[in-house]
């Protein structure tokens, strides 16, 4: 297939946006929820309300302090709101304490940035723990080994020691045995930021297997708007304790109205240009300069034919300079960069026809 066209074809698969599909089944409810650890500081968390579906990925994304371990920590009630309620599966956590938290909490099972593995046992022994503490007997933990050590491929390791393993290893192991008493709910803190790109690549492709054979719902919490790129089907961006965009990732990342959703769009189309068009770029135009066109394509548009608009209804000669999709949540977001000969006089225009389309079209600068 022609490179330049399949921006247009395979954006097409955009248009059935989760926007469109009907409603998951809420399991997670947080509503109107505060945090204030210490009054002189503020509120931590600020009015967070969301609904999370049964089955999804969600990513909360934030700056270091945006309060992204704390609202995960109020899922699992490891922390109790100032004000507001979280409910999953209808039971209210954020009101309960004791043994009926304890046993909410086996529900809901947590991984780890440092794994938290004990030294002193092995693979099956560290899967074997919540096991253990919840009484299920020795002949059931037994069964039980071999089927998540699978799971997770982790099959040969059984009897190694966590120091015998490396990192995206012992991952696994954390895991598995966070799926040991067959939870609804699996919370990721920061699960792969201390792994390395390719390990991370496959422990969020692991996630991403368990999450559908499973029908698993996983809140994953992260600084990395590529771990939701990769394993997202929903994110919450987290600014300063308030929640400031929430949705489908793909419309998120694609139509980003916060800065840190603004900054995932503009890495990726940062360094398409070929450096001799870069070095010879100009914010303003200049007489004879023309126009660098960007246009993001996403969603209900992907069918119009805009290059041949360009051409016939705005008298724009484009010259291509790079096309480039990109995957979230495995549907594609086309960026085609190209010199709109001769648009100069036109783009207003150019840009309210994009926009009429609901396409993004930026001018990036000019070159003569
Ligand atoms: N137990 C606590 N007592 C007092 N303040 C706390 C406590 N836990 C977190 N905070 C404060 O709450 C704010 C938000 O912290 P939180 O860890 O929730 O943010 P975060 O987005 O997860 O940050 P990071 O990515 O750095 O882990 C920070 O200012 C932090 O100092």
């Amino acid at each position: 297939m022609n490179a330049l066209a399949r921006p247009f074809s395979v954006a097409a698969e955009a248009r059935l946006s989760s926007a469109d599909l009907p409603k998951p089944e809420t399991l997670i409810r947080i509503e109107d929820l505060t945090k204030v650890y210490d009054p002189k500081e503020g509120p931590v968390l600020d009015g967070i309300s969301l609904a999370i579906g049964k089955g999804d990925i969600h990513g909360i994304i934030g700056r270091s302090g945006a309060g992204k371990s704390t609202l995960v920590r109020c899922l699992n009630g490891l922390v109790a709101p100032t004000s507001g309620r979280v409910l999953v599966s209808g039971r209210e956590i954020s009101s309960l304490s004791g043994a009926p938290l304890r046993a909410a909490r086996r529900d809901i099972s947590m991984i780890f940035q440092h794994f938290s593995l004990l030294s002193s046992r092995t693979a099956a022994g560290n899967v074997a723990l919540p096991l253990e503490v919840a009484g299920v007997e020795k002949n059931e933990i037994r069964r039980r080994i071999p089927e998540l050590l699978e799971l997770v491929g982790l099959s040969a390791k059984v009897d190694a020691y966590p120091s015998e393993l490396s990192g995206g290893q012992k991952q696994r192991i954390g895991i598995a045995r966070a799926l040991a008493l067959n939870p609804q709910v699996l919370l990721s803190d920061e699960a792969t930021s201390a792994l390395d790109p390719e390990t991370t690549e496959q422990i969020l492709a692991l996630l991403k297997d368990i999450n559908r054979r499973l029908g698993l719902t996983i809140v994953l919490i992260t600084h990395e708007m590529d771990v939701v790129r990769q394993i997202a089907s929903h994110v919450t961006v987290l600014e300063h304790g308030k929640l400031v965009e929430s949705g489908p990732t793909f419309d998120v990342l694609a139509f980003p109205k916060s800065q840190v959703a603004r900054s995932f769009l503009s890495s990726i189309v940062a360094h398409d240009l070929p450096r001799q068009v870069s070095e010879r770029l100009r914010p303003s135009p200049a007489p004879g300069s023309s126009p660098v066109l960007r246009i993001v394509f996403a969603g209900q548009a992907a069918h119009e034919p805009v290059l041949a608009a360009l051409v016939e209804q705005f008298r724009i000669r484009p010259n291509i300079l790079h096309g480039r999709i990109d995957y979230i949540d495995d549907k594609p977001l086309g960026v085609l960069t190209l010199v709109a000969a001769g648009g100069t006089p036109t783009l207003p225009g150019v840009l309210a026809y994009l926009s009429s389309l609901g396409l993004h079209g930026e001018i990036v600068g000019h070159v003569l």
